[in-house]
């Protein structure tokens, strides 16, 4: 296999892009970045592990958009525009082989980088550093963006009587996942799309900003995320189950109940729920339409705390420490 050094040379070094506010990229013992004047810095990670968060056998390509989308998609729920990425990889044995030879690894490690770099360019983000380590799968990504000072969504601030919404629909993160589980492999099936190569809604996000009063991420599901949503808030929220949109062919797939429990609980969504004072209803609308996305009403905050409208006994989420996996 490659050394280390090769390995980072060929596949994770793009020459930095001195426009992009990188002053020193790749190479040295960190990276040294200007941010822009009058802009707060946006900063998150994610770790995505083999078998916990993507298997082992998905393409590599997916693997690498995958790791950089569900981080992204903290950014576009922060309302900021992306800018720079740390990507520390750890890899051990690839595509399910722990056999793999150099031929194998390099096929993988050239399919992984270009699901990254690929991510990357389209939402005008520069790969700045990261680090290689040995072990089982492991990305762990940094994120960093901008966002104009004190314009940052946060999931405080919705109010009673706000509409909460979501972008696109739900339930294809889980649905690609049973899918997968059953054996499907096209990676052109709408849910296995939705699953391995979700879409950070970064120019939703944006596009939200100024309008929406509270805003997070989808990626444990709507329940479990709505609930911070709810406490950050300090609100109560009354749901309307028929209103929740459903992936396109998740009801054909998993039946009616468990489309709505994927849609409820199943996470991997990484659409955005936000909540929205009635009075920007249709501006907010309209901005999406521009970019080809729907956002739809799926309730409202109340001032009494708590949820209505969801049947009782139903789970929330995902929790990595729960005795059995959701
Ligand atoms: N090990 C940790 N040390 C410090 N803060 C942490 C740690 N783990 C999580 N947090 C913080 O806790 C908060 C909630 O984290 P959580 O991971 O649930 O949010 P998230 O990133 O939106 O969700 P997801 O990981 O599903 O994308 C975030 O502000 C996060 O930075
Ligand atoms: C192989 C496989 N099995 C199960 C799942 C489901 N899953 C894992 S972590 C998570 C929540 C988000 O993660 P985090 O909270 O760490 O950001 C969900 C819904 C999956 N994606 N892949
Ligand atoms: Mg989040």
């Amino acid at each position: 296999m490659l050394a280390e050094f090769d390995l980072i040379q060929r596949y994770f070094t793009r020459a930095a892009d001195t426009t992009h506010g990188v002053a020193l990229g790749v190479g040295d013992d960190a990276t040294l970045l200007t941010p822009t004047p009058g802009q707060q810095l946006v900063v998150s990670v994610d770790t995505s592990v083999v078998d916990v968060h993507f298997p082992a056998d998905a393409p590599a390509r997916a693997i690498g958009h995958r790791a950089l989308a569900v981080a992204l998609s903290d950014l576009a729920a922060m309302g900021a525009s992306a800018r720079w990425t740390l990507m520390a990889l750890t890899l051990n044995e690839v595509g399910g082989h722990a056999d793999a030879d150099d031929a194998l690894i390099e096929a993988w490690l050239h399919d992984y980088a270009e699901g990254f770099h690929a991510l990357c360019a389209r939402h005008g983000a520069a790969l700045v550093g990261g680090d290689v380590t040995r072990g089982a799968l492991t990305i762990g990504v940094t994120v960093m963006g901008e966002v104009p000072s004190n314009d940052a969504l946060t999931r405080a601030g919705a109010r009673p009587g706000d509409i909460l919404a979501v972008t696109g629909a739900l339930g294809g993160g889980a649905g690609g996942l049973a899918l997968w589980q059953r054996g499907e492999r096209d990676l052109a099936h709408p849910l296995l799309k939705r699953y391995l190569l979700p879409e950070p809604r970064l120019a939703a996000g944006r596009a939200l900003r100024g309008l929406a009063s509270a805003a997070l991420d989808i990626s444990d599901g709507l329940l479990a995320d709505l609930a911070h949503l709810l406490k950050a808030s300090q609100v109560g929220a009354a749901l309307e189950l028929d209103a929740l949109p459903l992936a396109e062919g998740l009801e054909q797939a998993l039946g009616e109940e468990a489309a709505r429990t994927a849609a409820l609980s199943g996470g991997d969504d990484y659409e955005l729920l936000v909540a929205l004072p009635p009075t920007q209803w249709s501006t907010a609308c309209q901005r999406l339409s521009a970019q080809g996305m729907t956002l739809t009403a799926i309730g409202r905050c109340t001032n009494t705390l708590g949820l209505t409208g969801v049947p009782a006994g139903v789970r929330t989420g995902w929790q990595h420490f729960h005795r059995e996996a959701p």
